[in-house]
């Protein structure tokens, strides 16, 4: 230090000439070499300075960026040359049939496995597997796992607080009560988790994955176990308060509401591969697939010819169509014959044979077993999902 302090006073006594008389290019001077030689010396420093003088703005980050990653257990691979990646505060949805490796690449991420092929990265880190990292998972990074993984013997309030400093007793404290808010969990906060249900436990779990605001939070069917009457609001909550502090998300669901209501994209899984990637409106309304559309719920295959006779379009062709996009009509060329009536609450879904084939639709009430009757859709939905359709 007394030779940074000679050299940067170029001879001059440094005492006299920091306490009293300087001019102002000494005193610049001498900040500039003493700054200088704090960046050489302190790494930490060097990284707090560059971001403090030019913070990189956040959308020009891509936060997660997962590069042609590849995994196998055993023979098939279970994640097969995947590429995506999220924006920060994005909100991202990864559905598929069971099986389709969504669980996987979660874990992936975590950094639970060893990639076979590929990388991943958080912002420009590298998110490395066990071979390279004895304890999984980056303190900016949490996961909600389908098992919960919450400590037995220790009260609901001490799970949500578990990664949360004792430093700060009264900040700990107002988080957890914030978070029991959200889950609606108030009146368990000092019961233990064996004594809670299993959807009780995976909202402790939710609150818990929460309660360090992470950068990165990584969902796996997180309302798998939640009723109803409860899902919808806190899934709104979630959402919102994920949005409101800009944390990236990964949801894997099989469930249709979180995979199109809440994400800003979502990601088709098929046997390891994401099939599709798309803006969840746009997934929906042309999905091109009928594996992506069966998804969403029960789906036609109708040979377009019987929808909109008139347009000459070649026999054979199909076009995918939901059941609430068919509806009953006075006289068509469309006839089918009713088999069955499921009510379905706001609607009745009706199982109906066209030329021997399965069909469904929905009416607002039962129609007759064995009559035949005529169906219709509106010209304009088939016109645009055959331009989009594979
Ligand atoms: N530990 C493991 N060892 C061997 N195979 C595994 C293991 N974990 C998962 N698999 C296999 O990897 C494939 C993908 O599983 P994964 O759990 O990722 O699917 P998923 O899409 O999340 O399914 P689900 O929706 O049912 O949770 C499956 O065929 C599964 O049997």
């Amino acid at each position: 230090m007394l030779s940074f302090l000679n050299k940067t006073q170029k001879g001059k006594n440094p005492v006299n000439h920091i306490s009293g008389a300087a001019g102002f290019s000494d005193c610049f001077f001498f900040l500039l070499h003493f700054f200088k030689a704090l960046k050489k010396t302190i790494p930490v420093f060097r990284f707090t300075q560059s971001h403090y003088l030019c913070p990189k703005p956040s959308y020009l980050l891509k936060m997660l960026d997962v590069k042609n990653i590849s995994f196998r257990f055993t023979e098939k691979p279970v994640l097969d040359t995947l590429s995506f990646s999220a924006e920060p505060g994005q909100i991202v949805s990864v559905i598929g049939e069971s099986g389709s490796g969504k669980s996987t690449l979660l874990k992936a991420i975590y950094g639970l496995y060893d990639m076979d092929q590929g990388e991943i990265y958080w912002k420009d880190k590298q998110i490395l597997g066990p071979a390279y990292n004895l304890v999984p998972g980056e303190s900016y990074m949490k996961y909600l796992a389908q098992d919960f993984d919450l400590m037995p013997y220790v009260s609901v309030r001490d799970n949500i607080g578990k990664f949360l400093s004792n430093f700060y007793k009264k900040e700990k404290s107002e988080r957890i009560d914030e978070l029991l808010d959200m889950v609606e969990l108030q009146d368990y906060a000092d019961e233990k988790p064996g004594n809670l249900s299993g959807g009780q436990q995976q909202r402790v779990a939710l609150a818990r994955a929460m309660a360090q605001k992470p950068e990165i939070l990584l969902l796996d069917e997180p309302f798998s176990h939640i009723d109803s009457f409860r899902t919808n609001k806190l899934r709104r909550d979630l959402f919102a308060f994920l949005r409101k502090k800009q944390i990236t998300c990964i949801i894997a669901t099989h469930d249709s509401v979180d995979a199109l209501s809440h994400a800003d994209k979502t990601l088709v899984m098929k046997a390891g591969k994401i099939i599709r990637e798309d803006q969840p409106e746009r997934l929906y309304n042309n999905p091109e697939s009928r594996y992506t559309a069966s998804l969403f719920g029960e789906v036609n295959e109708i040979p377009i010819r019987a929808l909109v006779p008139e347009a000459g379009y070649p026999e054979n062709q199909r076009v995918l169509v939901y059941t609430h996009e068919l509806h009953l009509t006075e006289k068509s060329g469309f006839r089918v014959r009713i088999k069955e009536c499921y009510f379905e609450g706001n609607h009745y879904l009706i199982r109906a044979l066209y030329r021997g084939e399965p069909l469904f639709f929905e009416h607002h009430s039962p129609v007759p077993e064995e009559t035949t009757v005529s169906l219709a859709i509106d010209e304009k939905v088939v016109k645009e999902r055959i331009k989009n359709q594979k």
